[in-house]
């Protein structure tokens, strides 16, 4: 008789993550353990299916046990996770439009998709049954390209877009009086070339995880149980975090094969994080709701890698401002040295050139102002010129999209070497709500 009782396949984590790990197992909730059927139970409702009676599907044949995993993060908490902790690997990321007119079936689509996306944080299914349980009727309540996979780090954040709140002048949802003054369709700025089919959206969801096949699968989810109340607007896959939120990680590298992210805000500085990524208790009188929150700003910006990687090295550093080899200030030091930016060079010149992408973005030339990059390289294939469709999916947490993304961008788009290398093809700013207690889904707060 096989054993009714699904193997914990959750291997102890590798990793030290920053916060709390809970190592669980993905399909521990079991249709037969939640009906209390045994083995033999199982087996007869199987025959039984085959004379045209049966509810429950045939027993599972125990998935492998891998040899290692990476940690689990929990879904619940102060924040929404997947901000400050440590950037994985992997994104799936999407935008949705609300399809239904109906408040309650939009409350009633954030509960839904709060269960599911807690239950897949903890490496558990989508639903309570999983891919393989449950009526043998009904489309099953996980589509099970997970099945046998750990957690991978999944977190999955959850934001809202200004269409939300008020449409062509119409209060869909009853929340427009509750519309965060900062939360604005980005500006057109100076050599956007934005593709509306990329840009925008009612809601967003982003997926980070360690396995692509983590992250697609809770996207792919979360769409599902959105039938009929939201439809997939657009999606972006990425790939190599171009950012690091934590000083446990190494700095990985952009596709134009420099270190990105050394200068980061990370989570172990608690007061830059409080001051450039949480939205403040009374920030704004109409927005309560998003206090413990943040602002996301989405930007799919293409490179173009071909023309860049004709140009000499001592140009693409010169662009930048920093050595490509170690990520070093090319005024002297360590990657993680201050740059001189006063320092003068070879005719008298700055070394670090007044329009080194570097010097344009640093806090010292920006009142102060500091962002949480949060970004993913990305190739969708290639153009029907012959070049990858290629470059970085911009990601940045910030506490007010009016004083920490919008000047800076203005700025870089007028000012920096590296512009002529972009090509800014999406753009997106969503209000990221705080993080969800047990039995609340996200976002309760605004519909209270
Ligand atoms: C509006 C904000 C920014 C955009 C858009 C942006 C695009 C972008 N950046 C790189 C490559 C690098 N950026 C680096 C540093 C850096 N970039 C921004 C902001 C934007 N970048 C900031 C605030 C900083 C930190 C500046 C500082 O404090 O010194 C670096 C250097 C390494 C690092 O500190 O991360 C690189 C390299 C690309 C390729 C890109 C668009 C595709
Ligand atoms: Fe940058």
């Amino acid at each position: 008789m096989p054993d009714e009782t699904r193997p914990d396949t959750t291997p102890a984590p590798t990793t030290e993550p920053v916060g709390e790990q809970v190592p669980r197992s993905r399909w521990r909730f079991s249709r037969r353990r939640a009906l209390g059927v045994s083995g033999a139970g199982i087996a007869g409702a199987a025959v039984g299916l085959a004379g045209g009676i049966g509810v429950a599907r045939a027993a599972e044949s125990p998935a492998p046990k891998p040899a290692a995993g990476p940690p689990v993060y929990p879904f619940y908490g102060e924040h929404q996770a997947g901000i400050t902790t440590p950037a994985q690997d992997r994104l799936h990321f999407a935008a949705f439009d609300v399809t239904t007119s109906s408040r309650a079936e939009l409350v009633s689509l954030l509960q839904d998709w709060t269960e599911a996306a807690a239950r897949m944080t903890q490496g558990e299914g989508a639903g309570e049954y999983g891919p393989t349980s449950g009526p043998y009727d009904a489309p099953p309540d996980d589509t099970g390209e997970a099945i046998g996979l750990p957690a991978s780090g999944l977190t999955i954040t959850f934001g809202f877009g200004p269409s939300l709140f008020r449409e062509s002048g119409t209060d869909r949802f009853g929340i427009a009086a509750r519309h965060p003054a900062a939360l604005k369709r980005l500006p057109q700025f100076p050599g956007d070339n934005l593709d509306e089919s990329r840009s925008d959206g009612d809601l967003c969801v982003q997926a980070c995880a360690d396995d692509p096949q983590v992250a697609v699968h809770a996207i792919r989810n979360l769409s599902r149980i959105a039938f009929g109340r939201a439809a997939l607007r657009w999606s972006q896959l990425g790939f190599g975090r171009t950012s690091s939120t934590s000083t446990s990680q190494v700095t990985a590298r952009n596709l134009f094969g420099f270190k990105d992210g050394t200068m980061n805000l990370k989570a172990e500085d608690p007061a830059g994080v409080d001051a450039h990524v949480w939205v403040p208790g009374g920030a704004d009188p109409r927005a309560g709701w998003l206090t413990g929150g943040s602002y996301l700003v989405t930007r799919r910006i293409n490179m173009t890698i071909e023309t860049w990687d004709r140009q000499p090295l001592s140009e693409q550093e010169r662009v930048i401002g920093r050595t490509k080899a170690e990520g070093a200030p090319l005024s002297g030091g360590g990657e993680f040295a201050q740059p001189d930016f006063a320092m003068l060079g070879r005719g008298e010149q700055p070394v670090v050139a007044t329009d080194a992408h570097v010097r344009l973005a640093h806090p010292d030339n920006n009142d102060g102002v500091q962002l949480l990059r949060r970004g993913y390289n990305f190739v969708d294939g290639s153009t029907n010129l012959g070049r990858l469709d290629a470059g970085l999916f911009f990601m940045a947490y910030v506490t007010d999209p009016r004083t920490h993304f919008i000047p800076l961008q203005t700025k870089l788009a007028r000012q920096d070497g590296l512009s002529e290398y972009l090509q800014h093809t999406g753009s997106a700013l969503f209000a990221v709500p705080p993080g969800a207690k047990p039995g609340e889904h996200v976002g309760q707060a605004l519909f209270a």
